[in-house]
């Protein structure tokens, strides 16, 4: 599946109590990462919740998220069309691990249940759809965030420190997953990260908040 999609962050001007935080002006096209470095303090998550859409009123803002050459600045986040991806993998624990891949998935999809045992299949938990997500390792969990996410068809993936919580073998598996899939997918991705191997194996544009 491959549906092309454009995130464009048009003239972007984050303020704190009159302060400038953030300043953006960049296009992300079909498959590719903006990276997002930076020192603790300089904004990162602030433009992630922008363009998410649930930034906090203390902060003014100026300028467009277009997706798909769509307007999106002033809807409410859940319309969006914007996946998220944390560094906790967030899983519902009150829904088995099947549920939670069910959870986000348009109400249209057809064979929902071929479809949530094809994705365990393809992250190696094949037959784990009863389990309950406390029951899965790190990693597992990590997987199962992904599929939940790519399932849920967006048309651009915010990732806040996706790898942070792994240890240094499961965070080079889980970038390979992840930026393969995203790229696979032509989802424009927007990645913060305190980690310089992340941004180069996310391949694409690097931009460094200043403090
Ligand atoms: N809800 C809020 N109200 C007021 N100020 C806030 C709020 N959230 C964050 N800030 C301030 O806004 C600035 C940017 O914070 P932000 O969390 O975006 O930085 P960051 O680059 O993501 O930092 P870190 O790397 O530590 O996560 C900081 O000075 C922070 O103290």
């Amino acid at each position: 599946m491959n549906d092309s999609h454009r995130l464009e962050l048009e003239n972007i001007r984050i303020t704190l109590n009159d302060a400038p935080l953030v300043e953006l002006d960049t296009r992300i096209g079909p498959g590719e990462v903006l990276t997002v470095m930076g020192p603790s303090g300089s904004g990162k998550s602030t433009l992630l919740a922008f363009v998410a859409g649930f930034m906090a009123p203390a902060f003014q803002a100026t300028g467009q998220v277009r997706l798909d050459g769509h307007d999106i600045t002033r809807l409410p986040a859940e319309r969006r069309g914007i996946g998220l991806l944390f560094q906790d993998p967030l899983l519902f624990p009150h829904l088995s691990v099947a549920g939670n891949l069910r959870f986000g998935m348009p109400r249209a999809t057809s064979n929902r249940a071929g479809r949530v045992e094809a994705a365990l299949g393809e992250i190696g938990l094949a037959g784990f759809g009863d389990r309950d997500p406390a029951t899965l390792s790190g990693g597992q969990k990590a997987r199962v965030a992904l599929m939940r996410l790519l399932l849920s068809e967006p048309c651009a993936v915010l990732l806040d420190e996706p790898f942070a919580g792994l240890d240094t073998h499961l965070r080079h598996e889980m970038r390979q997953l992840v930026f393969t899939r995203l790229r696979e997918a032509g989802l424009p991705s927007l990645l913060v990260t305190h980690d310089r191997e992340d941004a180069e194996d996310a391949g694409g544009t690097l931009i460094e908040l200043s403090a």
